[in-house]
C-alpha cells in the first residue's frame, strides 16, 4: 500500500506536515517535502535524507503562488515518474491577515487538489490516487476566536466533497477525505502572536477544557485513510476521545 508510491505533502517542514512524510517514508513511500519556510525545510530535508536517501527530495513552496505549487508537482513527477498522493496540508491561524488565511488553508487547498486531479486521473495519464485534505474541527463546528480560520477549513470540507462526488473524479480512480482534528500538539497552537486569535484567553480556555492530543494520536487515521480505499468523501473529526466519520447533512 506505501512502498513504491509517491506522495507530495505542503507545509512539512515541522508539524503534522513532517509527521505525515516521516510515516510514508518509513513505511518505503516516496515523498516530496515542501514548505514556505526554506530553513526549516532545509533541515527536514537533511533528517529525512540520512534515513532514506533518494526516497525523500524537497522544494521550496508557498501554496499561495501557483507556479511554485506547479513546480512541486512537477519535480515529483519528473523524480519519480509518478504520484499517487497528495496531502495538502500547509495551514496558518491568524485572524489579523484573514485574507493570507484563506489564501494558505482555503486557496492553497484548492490549487493543490486541482494539481492533484490533474496528475492523478487516469484520463489524463495518472494511475489514480488520494487527495487527503486538512481540515480540522473548526471544518465542523464554529469557533468564536477564529472565525476566518474556522471559514477556511468550513470551505475545505465544502470543496472536498463536492470533488469526491464528482463522476469524472470518481470514474478516473480519484479519491478525496478531509481529516479534522481537534488541538494537536504543534506550533499552530502556541500563544506566541496576538494576531493568531481574536481572544486569546478564549482560545486558551477552549483548550484547557478539551486538551492537546499529540501528533502520535493523528496517525493511525492518515493511514487507515490511505489503506482503506473505499473510502472516498470521508470527513473525519479526530479527538482525544478518537476519531469519527461526519455524516453528510441532507437538505
Ligand atoms: N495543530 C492543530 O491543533 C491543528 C492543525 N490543523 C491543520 O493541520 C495542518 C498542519 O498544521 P500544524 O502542523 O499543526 O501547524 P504548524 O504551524 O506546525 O505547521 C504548518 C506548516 O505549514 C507551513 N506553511 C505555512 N504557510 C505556508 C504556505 N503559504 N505555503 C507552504 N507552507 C506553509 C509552515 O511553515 C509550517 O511548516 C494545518 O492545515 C492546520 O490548519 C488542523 C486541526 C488542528
Ligand atoms: C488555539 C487554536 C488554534 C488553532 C486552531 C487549531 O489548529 C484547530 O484547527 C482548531 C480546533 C478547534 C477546536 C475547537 C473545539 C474542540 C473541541 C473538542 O476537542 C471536543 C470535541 C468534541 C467532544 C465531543 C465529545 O464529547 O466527544
Amino acid at each position: 500500500m506505501f512502498s513504491g508510491r509517491v506522495a507530495v505533502v505542503t507545509g512539512s517542514a515541522q508539524g503534522l506536515g513532517k509527521v505525515f512524510s516521516g510515516v510514508l517514508l518509513e513505511r518505503g513511500s516516496k515523498v516530496c517535502i515542501s514548505d514556505v519556510n526554506q530553513s526549516e525545510l532545509e533541515k527536514t530535508y537533511k533528517e529525512f535524507k540520512s534515513k532514506y536517501a533518494e526516497n525523500v527530495i524537497s522544494q521550496q513552496c508557498d501554496v499561495t503562488d501557483s507556479e511554485q505549487l506547479k513546480e512541486v508537482f512537477r519535480k515529483t513527477k519528473d523524480t519519480y515518474g509518478q504520484l499517487d498522493l497528495v496531502v495538502n496540508n500547509a495551514g496558518i491561524v491568524n485572524e489579523k491577515n484573514w485574507q493570507q488565511c484563506i489564501d494558505v488553508n482555503l486557496n492553497g487547498t484548492i490549487r493543490g487538489t486541482m494539481l492533484g486531479m490533474e496528475y492523478m486521473r487516469k484520463d489524463k495519464g495518472g494511475k489514480g490516487g488520494l487527495i487527503l485534505n486538512m481540515s480540522s474541527l473548526a471544518g465542523i463546528f464554529p469557533v468564536n476566536y477564529t472565525p476566518a480560520y474556522a471559514a477556511s477549513k468550513h470551505g475545505v470540507i465544502g470543496y472536498t466533497r463536492s470533488w469526491s462526488m464528482h463522476p469524472d473524479v470518481v470514474n478516473n480512480g480519484v479519491r478525496l477525505v478531509c481529516l479534522c482534528p481537534a488541538f494537536v500538539d504543534t506550533d499552530m497552537i502556541k500563544m506566541d502572536d496576538d494576531s493568531k486569535f481574536v481572544g486569546t484567553d478564549l482560545a486558551q480556555q477552549v483548550i484547557e477544557k478539551f486538551g492537546i492530543m499529540s501528533t502520535d494520536h493523528i496517525i493511525p487515521v492518515f493511514v487507515n485513510a490511505i489503506e482503506d480505499e473505499e473510502n472516498n468523501g470521508s470527513v473525519i473529526s479526530i479527538t482525544l476521545k478518537g476519531a469519527n466519520k461526519i455524516p453528510l447533512p441532507m437538505p
